[in-house]
């Protein structure tokens, strides 16, 4: 079993996401996150970049302690000095050089000879470990580079005093074979790189920035540089809760362990996220909303009977709560029954079903029905009277210069009746026509509506109190269509004046 060393980037190579900037004292609370995570290196920043840069890697390294405190520099004098300044008063600090390995790379960004490269990099290794006796060293672009000049280049950095040697999949390039491949040639070949620390730090230009580092640490690496939420330059890098949960959820298969705290992992992706202001993708893996969510019937009942049955690690030991399930218009019956009892209601199988029913037909109208949904379906239900009227279908015409006008359907037991009304409103035309079909005239008391849930398909809730005579009756209608809902309150008015409910004495309600 080896230790692997988590080296993050988040504050380096993420702020390089397009678009992030973190100001000192962000960087700083991040910083304390991650040291409470557990990270073993905290690359801080890239000093000489400016002088925002400089400052918060001058006080992450005087008031972070616990992790190595690194600071990125080129193979330059200014750089490495900055660096080492900025690095004054860590516990323990690391200067990061790096240059680059790829033909490419050489000719046409640092145009310089393969020779004056190595030159460049020794000298910098050798200044760097003056100021100290930890230092990293890269070459941009080794999944493109010549082997030969790699093994070259590594070998009279770790001569020069690196020792920790990064292994960089820069543009995302590399197929976890093939940089396995690479790591292990570069231990095996390289004078010097079994005594040193081989990192990994790859790029998700192909989505295999966590394939790749796992790979890497099957050929032999310890040590993983990541971000929190995979953030960085263009696709992002290795996401740090990835890697960390697939070496702790799958330590059968690499028999590695790291030093950090899972409990944390969550805490730190929101952190991050509200920071930079980069949302995390619901269906992420570890971190995002839907990680833990379960949705479909048949997968929500075999979490109530097992947790295992879906779930390859508890949302616990990422520090998230328990898995939930998400009701929609995939879910089955024991999920249903579930959720009714976790809001507190004893229903008897009969009520289930009906109530299952609508809430089925609700999920065909309604995106994400909540626990207030269903809550509302429940309190219609149960206030529910005999169905003497049943609504059939409620059509409206309305807009500007015209008067409204609806048409009503209404079922009772004597058949199918069909009316229509203008009014001074839709919900006017309405009560109008429905008032026509009843032949039953109402004055309406009151009439009130609220919205159940949030969002444009949120269910809309009316309230009506509406009198004959002395008799004062309250109605409910609860639909995603305001002048639907309208209509059936109006209808549960009828139903309760015809079961003869209401203040007063009883009334025969006419038949139509
Ligand atoms: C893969 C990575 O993530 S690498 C890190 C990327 N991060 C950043 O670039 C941080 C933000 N960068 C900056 O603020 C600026 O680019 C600075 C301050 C670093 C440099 O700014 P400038 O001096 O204006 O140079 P500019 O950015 O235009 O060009 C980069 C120069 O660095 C050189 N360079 C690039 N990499 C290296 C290296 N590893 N070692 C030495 N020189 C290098 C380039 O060849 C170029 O030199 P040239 O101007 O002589 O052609
Ligand atoms: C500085 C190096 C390690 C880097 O960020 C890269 O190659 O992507």
């Amino acid at each position: 079993m080896a230790y692997i060393k988590i080296f993050d980037t988040t504050l380096r190579d993420g702020e390089q996401t397009p678009g992030v900037t973190l100001n000192t004292a962000e960087k700083v609370e991040i910083a304390k996150q991650l040291a409470r995570l557990g990270v073993d290196i905290i690359e801080a920043g890239f000093p000489i970049t400016s002088t925002g840069d400089f400052e918060a890697v001058s006080r992450i390294a005087k008031e972070v302690s616990g992790p190595t405190i690194c600071a990125l520099a080129r193979t330059a004098r200014a750089d490495i000095e900055r660096a080492a300044q900025a690095l004054e008063g860590a516990e323990r600090a690391r200067i990061h050089v790096f240059t680059s390995g790829s033909k490419i790379h050489l000719e046409h960004m640092l145009r310089k000879t393969p020779e004056e490269v190595i030159e460049a990099s020794v000298e910098s290794v050798r200044l760097a470990r003056q100021f100290t006796g930890d230092v990293e060293f890269s070459a941009q672009d080794c999944t493109r580079s010549e082997l030969a000049f790699l093994y070259a280049l590594y070998g009279a950095a770790i001569e020069a005093g690196a020792t920790v040697i990064n292994i960089p999949d820069t543009v995302g390039y590399g197929m976890p074979l093939e940089y396995a491949e690479l790591i292990r040639n570069i231990r095996d070949n390289v004078p010097g790189a079994k005594e040193v620390d081989i990192s990994t730090h790859c790029h998700d230009d192909l989505g295999l920035a966590v394939a790749n580092s796992l790979a890497a640490i099957g050929a032999g690496a310890t040590q993983v540089e990541c971000t929190v939420n995979g953030i960085g330059e263009r696709a992002g890098n290795t996401s740090l809760e990835e890697v960390v949960m697939a070496l702790g959820t799958r330590r059968d298969v690499w028999g590695h362990e790291t030093g950090i705290n899972t409990r944390e992992l969550y805490r730190t992706s929101r952190m991050v996220a509200m920071y930079t202001g980069v949302s995390v993708p619901p269906n992420k893996a570890v971190v995002g909303d839907n990680a833990f969510a379960h949705e479909s019937g048949i997968h929500q009942d075999g979490v109530i009977k097992a947790l295992e049955t879906y779930e390859i690690m508890s949302a616990e030991t990422v520090g998230r709560d328990a898995g939930v399930l998400v009701m929609g218009k995939h879910s089955g019956r024991r999920a249903f029954r579930k959720t009714l009892e976790e809001l507190g209601y004893e229903l008897d199988d009969e009520k289930v079903n009906v109530l299952f029913k609508q809430f089925k037909d609700l999920c065909d109208r309604k995106q994400k029905v909540t626990s207030e949904d269903i809550r509302a379906l429940i309190d219609a239900e149960t206030a529910r009277v005999p169905q003497t009227y049943e609504l059939m279908s409620v059509q409206f015409q309305s807009g500007t210069g015209m008067i409204p006008v609806a048409t009503v359907r209404l079922k009772t037991d004597t058949g199918i009746y069909e009316e229509a009304a203008t009014g001074d409103g839709p919900v006017d035309a309405v009560y109008r026509a429905l008032e026509r079909v009843a032949g039953l005239p109402l004055k309406l008391e009151s009439y009130e509506i609220r919205s159940v849930g949030s969002g444009k398909d949120a269910l809309g809730e009316v309230s009506i109190r509406a009198s004959q005579g002395e008799r004062l009756v309250h109605g409910r209608g609860l639909s995603t269509d305001v002048i639907e809902a309208s209509a059936q309150a109006y209808v549960d008015v009828l139903n309760k004046f015809a079961a003869g409910i209401g203040k007063a004495s009883a009334q025969q309600v006419a038949t139509p």
